[in-house]
């Protein structure tokens, strides 16, 4: 790691130890550009945040790292694996590596605790039932919760739904876990929960995690690595230090929680007189 926060993905030297790696990946949804040149990777073993504006194509990098949606051009290797090449089976049996901690982070509210940990392992697996209950009881003790195993998803505090959520993306043991926004909504302290569960969960079992906030206290306390994502590629990438110490302005607004800036703060939209004076469109 050199020269980082310089602004290009090429800032951090190549490395033969990358779990991920994003090159020069172009994504369009209609005639709107989400990604155009963008590169990144994941070392293995560490926690990497993606962080960026609203819309600048967050989530859309988890959909394709994950290959829920496919990349217009350029290539997605997980563990050496092409994602974008893989057939539906050989991609099922890629998402079961992949813990997903969706943003919205939905439980099945029908189902109590237990279950909706036990339910990617029922899914997914053929394991006794005795089995089944012993790992759900120790994923539930991992994230502090064996104790409300029985309580359903409405008697939960938002920050006790995100810890079981986090227990169910790693039912499976997974290589890696992949978070949408796990810190939105929450409270200080519960903040502080997740922030230190992902980091132990991570260093305890050797995963890797890719953590897409716009957190940015939170995303330093926790990541490895930063990337800092706008219009379509990556901005700028470094350690937490770097991403503070970055002389670069798009680097500093995004750090700082300024709303002016380079950085684009509004949805691509038609002139505003346009909007104000002409038809409904
Ligand atoms: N299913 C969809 N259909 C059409 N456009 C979409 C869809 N999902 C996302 N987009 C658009 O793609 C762009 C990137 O979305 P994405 O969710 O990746 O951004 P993000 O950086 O994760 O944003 P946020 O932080 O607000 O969640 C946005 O402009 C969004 O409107």
């Amino acid at each position: 790691m050199n020269d980082a926060a310089s602004g290009t993905a090429a800032a951090r030297a190549p490395s033969d130890d990358a779990l991920v790696r994003l090159d020069n990946v172009a994504f369009s949804r209609g005639d709107r550009v989400i990604l155009n040149g963008l590169s990144l990777s994941v070392e293995r073993g560490s926690v990497t945040a993606i962080m960026g504006g609203s819309g600048s194509g967050k989530t859309t990098v988890l959909n394709l790292i994950g290959g829920r949606l496919r990349p217009d051009s350029g290539s997605i290797l997980v563990d050496g694996i092409s994602v974008p090449d893989l057939r539906t089976r050989e991609l099922f049996a890629l998402r079961k590596r992949m813990g997903m901690l969706f943003q919205t982070g939905a439980l099945l509210t029908d189902l109590d605790v237990f279950e909706n940990v036990a339910f990617p392992i029922r899914e997914h697996t053929e394991l006794p039932e005795a089995l089944v209950r012993h790992v759900v009881q120790l994923k539930l003790e991992l994230v502090g919760l064996r104790g409300a195993r029985r309580l359903m998803p409405n008697e939960l505090s938002g920050g006790m739904a995100r810890r079981v959520a986090l227990a169910r993306a790693i039912a499976l043991d997974p290589v890696m876990v992949m978070y949408d926004e796990p810190f939105t909504g929450l409270d200080p302290i519960s903040m502080g929960v997740i922030v230190k569960l992902i980091r132990d969960l991570n260093d305890a079992f050797g995963m890797t995690s890719v953590v897409v906030t716009h957190d940015v206290e939170e995303a330093c306390s926790i990541a490895d690595y930063i990337y800092l994502i706008g219009r379509g590629h990556v901005i700028a990438e470094g350690t937490p230090e770097q991403m503070r110490n970055s002389p670069l302005e798009p680097v500093k607004q995004f750090m700082q929680g300024l709303t002016d800036g380079p950085v684009a703060y509004h949805y691509p939209a038609r002139d505003l007189v346009d909007d104000l004076l002409g038809a409904e469109r």
